[in-house]
């Protein structure tokens, strides 16, 4: 069971900024729970598309209702003319967060958002669209080749992987998009979150508030870092190779990317569900020095700072066994948490007060003005 946090000190930490239907962290008792329904069960039984209308509509959809969701969205995976060639435009060296901060941002100058009441389509046009984005630019950028966006995947996450390669992934592969799309889907008042309920809360559209959330979740001590924690991990040629590495790293006091949470204490739920299904994709691709590079890192973590892995460790490794660029992993996150950030836009909206807190005042008493002449 989960222990509360040391409720004190600076980032905001321990204090409520406001309230949500949408999602439990660390809550003693019922852990991680999207609208209830625990994480965990989700991650086994729906598919994320059920996720998604959960969160932007409030309840679990009836078959009737999954197919026409699913029709919806497959509907809208096709990318305006004027989108592909502003993504054209962007250079492979780029970084794809980049990409998907203006893509989104360019949407919105396609689509604007006129009045709140379309809230609900805009929202289904980026959760289709998102990975047309990014899959269009990556494979334009790097491989000269313009692909068509509108495939007929049923999943968001086999679409995203048959964007990127070209053929239909396989079961193992679509289930595990499935299950990372589902953990990624919603973390309550996270910093990226918490980014787009600030843009909300001022009334501004749809699009500059999930702009503005891709903004956020692109920092390394948020969603960047599955691809830092890959960029680490991939250094190390075998499992005490890692130890020392990590005990070095300890010693000169550096972050270790994929550690640690800001609410959760012993454990994020999300790591056990992701690392079993890494672990069948290493056995799937026949490694033997990655997955137990990832698992000696983690137990030299707990074992010296009873640090643990959140939701991005092993991350890494899952993305990397299908053979995903790591500087695609962030997007794939965000492929996920806008269900997850526009379920809180639209919760603010219907109860909002522009969120505008305090700040303790720490620099000095009385300055005298100096005329630009006289200054040193
Ligand atoms: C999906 C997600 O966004 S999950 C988070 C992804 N981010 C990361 O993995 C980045 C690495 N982790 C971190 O930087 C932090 O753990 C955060 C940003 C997630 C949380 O930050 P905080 O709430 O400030 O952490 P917390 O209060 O638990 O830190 C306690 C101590 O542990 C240290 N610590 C925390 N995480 C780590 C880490 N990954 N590596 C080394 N030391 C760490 C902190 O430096 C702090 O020590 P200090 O007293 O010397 O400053
Ligand atoms: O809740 C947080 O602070 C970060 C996190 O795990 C998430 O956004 O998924």
């Amino acid at each position: 069971m989960m222990t509360e946090k040391k409720l004190s000190g600076a980032g905001l930490r321990g204090q409520s900024a406001g309230e949500t239907a949408l999602c439990t962290v660390g809550k003693t008792g019922a852990g991680l729970t999207y609208r209830g329904y625990d994480m965990v069960e989700l991650a086994e039984k729906a598919r994320f598309e059920e996720v998604s209308y959960l969160l932007s509509r409030g309840k679990l959809p009836n078959q009737a209702e999954l197919d026409a969701y699913l029709a919806k969205l497959k509907s809208l995976r096709g990318l305006p003319q004027a989108l592909k060639s502003a993504l054209e435009l962007i250079p492979a060296s780029a970084h794809p967060m980049d990409v998907m901060r203006t893509g989104c941002s360019v949407l919105g100058n396609l689509e604007t958002e006129q009045d709140f009441s379309e809230q609900i389509d805009h929202i289904d046009r980026m959760m289709a669209l998102f990975p047309s984005i990014i899959c269009y630019w990556y494979r334009f950028s790097h491989d000269g080749v313009r692909i068509d966006t509108e495939t007929d995947d049923d999943s968001i996450g086999a679409h995203f992987l048959h964007m990127l390669r070209g053929e239909k992934p396989n079961d193992l592969h679509a289930r595990v998009m499935n299950v990372s799309l589902i953990l990624y889907a919603e973390h309550e008042f996270n910093a990226s979150t918490f980014t787009a309920r600030v843009c909300a809360s001022t009334l501004s559209d749809i699009h500059s508030c999930v702009t503005a959330a891709i903004g956020s979740l692109r920092g390394p001590l948020h969603g960047g870092a599955n691809e830092a924690a890959m960029e680490m991990i991939e250094k190390w040629g075998s499992a005490d190779e890692a130890e020392t590495e990590i005990m070095g790293m300890l010693e000169r006091k550096e972050k270790i990317m994929g550690f640690g949470h800001a609410i959760y204490r012993e454990s994020d739920p999300r790591n056990a569900v992701i690392k079993g299904w890494s672990q069948k994709l290493a056995a799937d691709v026949g490694d033997t020095v990655l997955y137990p590079v990832s698992e000696r890192c983690e137990a030299v973590m707990w074992r010296e700072k009873k640090l643990f892995c959140n939701a991005d460790f092993f991350h890494a490794s899952a993305y990397h066994f299908m053979g995903i660029p790591t500087k695609l992993f962030t997007p794939i996150f965000v492929c996920s948490r806008a269900s997850g950030w526009t379920a809180h836009v639209m919760e603010q909206r219907a109860n909002n007060r522009i969120i505008r807190p305090s700040a303790d005042y720490v620099g000095p008493d009385s300055s005298e003005w100096v005329a630009i002449e006289d200054r040193a």
